[in-house]
C-alpha cells in the first residue's frame, strides 16, 4: 500500500472500506413529488409528512410552465415550512428565486451551480445530479453544490434513466468528502439497505411513497427502520 497516496487508495473501490469515514449524521429521507399532481396533493403531502421524519421535499413537476408550478407550490411550500421540511424546487433557479424556496436541484443541463449561488445566495441549498460519475460529483463540489446526487441505483418508472451506479460510489464519496450525497432512483424500503450501508446521506424517493399500497404515510413510515442507524 505504500506505493500509493491515501487519496489514490481511497479512490480505488477495492480499498475504500479500509478508510475511516468521518462522523456523518444518520441517513435521512428526501421526498420527491410525483411528476404531476392534482388539488388533493396537499393532503397527500401532509399524510406523507405525518408518516415520519422527512428532511426535504422537492417539487418536481414536469410538462407545465413556471406559472402553473408557482400556483401549485404555494400550499405545499407553506406545509413544508410549518413542518420544518426544506422546500426544494427542481430544474429552475428563476422559479426557486421567485418562490423564495430553500433550494434548487439542478441536472447537468439545468444550469451552473455557481450562477445559481449568485442568484439564490449563500443559504440556498443547491443540489446537482451526478449520475454515476465521480468526476461530475467532484466538479459539482468545486462549483459550490450543497449536495451531490447519484443515480439511478435501481430501475424506475418515474423517469427514463441511462446511468446505473453501484453503491460503492457512495462509500467512495463519503470516504473522501464531507459534502452530503443523495442516492436516487427506484429506491424502496426493501432495496435501500445497501445504499444506507454504503453511506448515503439522503435517500431521494418518489414512487415508493406516493404509490405505497397503504398510502403515503405508510410509505414514509416504511423507511424509518433503515434511517435510524447509519452503515
Ligand atoms: C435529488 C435529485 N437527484 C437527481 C434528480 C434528477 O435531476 P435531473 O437529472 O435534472 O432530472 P429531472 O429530475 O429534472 O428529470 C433530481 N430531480 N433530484
Ligand atoms: C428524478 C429522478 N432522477 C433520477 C436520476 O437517476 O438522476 S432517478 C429519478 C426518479 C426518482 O423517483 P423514484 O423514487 O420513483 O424512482
Ligand atoms: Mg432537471
Amino acid at each position: 500500500m505504500t506505493d500509493f497516496t491515501e487519496e489514490e487508495l481511497a479512490l480505488d473501490p477495492r480499498f475504500a472500506d479500509q478508510f475511516e469515514r468521518g462522523f456523518r449524521p444518520a441517513c435521512k429521507l428526501y421526498l420527491i413529488s410525483p411528476p404531476a399532481i392534482d388539488a388533493a396533493f396537499t393532503d397527500r403531502l401532509a399524510a406523507a409528512l405525518d408518516g415520519g421524519e422527512v428532511a426535504a421535499f422537492q417539487l418536481r413537476l414536469k410538462g407545465i410552465d413556471d406559472h402553473a408550478i408557482a400556483r401549485a407550490a404555494e400550499p405545499l411550500q407553506k406545509l413544508c415550512a410549518d413542518r420544518e421540511v426544506a422546500f426544494i424546487v427542481n430544474d429552475s433557479v428563476a422559479l426557486a428565486k421567485r418562490l423564495g424556496a430553500d433550494g434548487v436541484h439542478l441536472g447537468q443541463s439545468d444550469g451552473d451551480p455557481r450562477e445559481a449561488r449568485s442568484i439564490l445566495g449563500p443559504s440556498a441549498q443547491i443540489g446537482v445530479t451526478c449520475h454515476d460519475s465521480r468526476h461530475l460529483a467532484m466538479e459539482a463540489g468545486e462549483a459550490g453544490a450543497d449536495y451531490v446526487a447519484f443515480g439511478a441505483f435501481y430501475p424506475t418508472t418515474t423517469k427514463e434513466t441511462r446511468h446505473r451506479p453501484e453503491p460503492s460510489i457512495l462509500s467512495w464519496w463519503v470516504t473522501l468528502f464531507e459534502l452530503p450525497c443523495v442516492a436516487i432512483g427506484g429506491i424502496t424500503a426493501e432495496n435501500a439497505a445497501p445504499l444506507v450501508a454504503a453511506g448515503a446521506d439522503f435517500l431521494a424517493v418518489s414512487s415508493a411513497v406516493w404509490s405505497h399500497a397503504d398510502g403515503p404515510g405508510a410509505g414514509v413510515a416504511a423507511f424509518a427502520p433503515l434511517l435510524a442507524t447509519k452503515g
